[in-house]
C-alpha cells in the first residue's frame, strides 16, 4: 500500500571528510580523518530524514568501505525504496532484508533516516518510536588514543577539569603486552580514583598474550577490557572472562542479536558494546539489548566515532534502555575539528544531554555540508 503524501522521493548519500582534532591510534588504524556517510531520504509529504553509516579507518576495522556503502545503496537499495512509503520504516526494512545480504552499515543509515522521517512526522522524538525515554543524558567516556603516554595524562587532566568525562577508554594492543600494561598503570596512577580506567585491544591479541594482558591489566587498576581477542574467537572470550580478573566486554564480536545471543549463551562476556550500525540498525541495536538484560549481561552504548548525526541516533536508542551499566562514549563530534549542526550537541558534567526535538531533534548546517561534502 503506498501512500502518495509520504512516498520516498529521494534518497542521497554525502561522504563528509572531516580532519580529527589529533591522530587517533588504534591498533587496527590510526585515524587523521573521519570520513561521514550521510544518508539523506527525502518524502513526499516534505519530510526530510537523516541517517549515518561512519566506520573506522577504510576497511581496516569493517567490511564495509564509505565508498562501498555509497555504491551499495545506490545500486541496490535506493531502487527498492523509490516510490514506497516512507511512513512505514518496518516495511520498508523489511523489503531491503529480505532481498539483500550483509550491508549492516548501510541498512542502519537508512534505516535511521526513515525513523527520523517518521518521528518529525508524527512530532515525537525518535527515541519515543522505541517505546520512550528512561534517562535524559547519557555519561560520556572518553578515548585516549594519542600514542603517547605523558599526552594523554594530559588530555585525561583537561578533560577532568572541563568536566567533560570522567572515563577514559585507553587504546592498547599496538605494543608489546608489557609496555602496554605499564602504558595503562601509569595513567591510572596519575588519574586515581578521580577516574575510571578502560582499555580497548580491537582484536590485537592471541589468547596468550591476554591471558597474561588481563593479570596484568587487573595489577594496573584498569576497570573494563575490551575486545582482546579475535571475534569469532568467543570460547576464548569466555575462557578470559572464566578468569575473574577484569570484566570483558565484547565489541567486534557483536554484529547484531545472533551474535548476542551466541555470546550470552556461551557466558563469553559480562558486557556488551552495542553499536547500531554493528548491529545493522536501531531495532537490531534494540534486539541486541534485549538479549543482553534477558541473560544478564550489561550494556555499553558504543560508537564508530560517528559524527552528530549516528551520535545522536544512537543516544536516542540508549536513552530507552532500562539499564546502561557501563555508560556510553559517544564522543564522536567531539573528536571532528568542524562542527555539521545549527546548534551543537550538549556535552556537560560528563553527560549528553538529549534534545527535545521532534525526530533525531538536531539540526544541520546545510552551507557547512555542501563545503565539507566530497565531490567525485
Ligand atoms: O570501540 C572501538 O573499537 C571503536 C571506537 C570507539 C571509540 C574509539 O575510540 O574507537
Ligand atoms: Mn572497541
Amino acid at each position: 500500500m503506498t501512500y502518495p503524501e509520504s512516498r520516498i522521493e529521494r534518497v542521497e548519500v554525502l561522504i563528509l571528510d572531516v580532519p580529527t582534532i589529533r591522530p587517533h591510534q588504534l591498533s587496527v588504524a590510526t585515524m587523521r580523518q573521519q570520513n561521514m556517510v550521510l544518508v539523506r531520504i527525502r518524502c513526499g509529504d516534505g519530510i526530510v530524514g537523516w541517517g549515518e553509516a561512519s566506520t573506522i579507518g577504510g576497511l581496516a576495522y569493517g567490511e564495509e568501505s564509505p565508498e562501498s556503502m555509497r555504491a551499495n545503496i545506490e545500486t541496490y537499495m535506493v531502487p527498492i525504496l523509490a516510490g514506497a512509503d516512507a511512513a512505514n520504516p518496518a516495511a520498508r526494512m523489511n523489503d531491503l532484508r529480505s532481498r539483500l545480504q550483509g550491508n549492516r552499515f548501510a541498512l542502519c543509515a537508512l534505516e535511521t533516516a526513515l525513523f527520523d522521517a517518521q518521528a518529525r512526522r508524527l512530532g515525537v522524538p525518535l527515541s519515543a518510536l522505541f517505546g520512550g525515554r528512561v534517562r535524559d543524558s547519557l555519561p560520556i567516556a572518553w578515548t585516549l588514543a594519542s600514542g603517547d603516554t605523558a599526552r594523554d595524562i594530559d588530555e585525561a587532566e583537561r578533560m577532568l577539569d572541563l568536566r567533560r568525562h570522567n572515563v577514559f577508554k585507553l587504546k592498547i594492543g599496538k605494543r608489546p603486552v608489557r609496555a602496554d600494561a605499564a602504558h595503562v598503570a601509569a595513567i591510572k596512577r596519575a588519574l586515581g580514583d578521580r577516574a575510571s580506567v578502560r582499555v580497548d585491544v580491537n582484536q590485537a591479541w592471541s589468547e596468550t598474550d591476554a591471558v597474561l594482558g588481563m593479570r596484568l591489566l587487573h595489577d594496573a587498576g584498569a576497570d573494563l577490557v575490551e575486545q582482546p581477542i579475535a571475534a569469532a574467537n568467543h570460547d576464548g572470550m569466555r575462557r578470559l572472562r572464566a578468569m575473574n580478573l577484569v570484566p570483558l566486554m565484547a565489541d567486534e564480536a557483536l554484529h547484531g542479536p545472533l551474535d548476542a545471543f551466541r555470546l550470552a549463551a556461551g557466558r563469553a562476556a559480562d558486557v556488551f558494546a552495542v553499536k547500531i550500525t554493528q548491529s545493522g540498525g536501531l531495532t537490531g541495536a534494540q534486539h541486541v539489548a534485549a538479549i543482553a538484560q534477558a541473560a544478564d549481561v550489561a550494556l555499553y552504548g558504543g560508537t564508530m566515532l560517528e559524527g552528530a548525526i549516528g551520535t545522536i541516533a544512537s543516544a536516542q536508542l540508549f536513552a530507552t534502555f532500562p539499564s546502561l551499566a557501563w555508560g556510553t562514549e559517544l564522543f564522536g563530534p567531539l573528536l571532528l575539528t568542524e562542527e555539521i549542526l545549527a546548534t551543537p550537541l550538549e556535552y556537560a558534567d560528563f553527560a549528553l544531554r538529549l534534545p527535545a526535538g521532534p525526530g533525531l531533534g538536531i539540526e544541520l548546517d546545510d552551507d557547512k555540508i555542501a563545503r565539507l561534502r566530497r565531490r567525485t
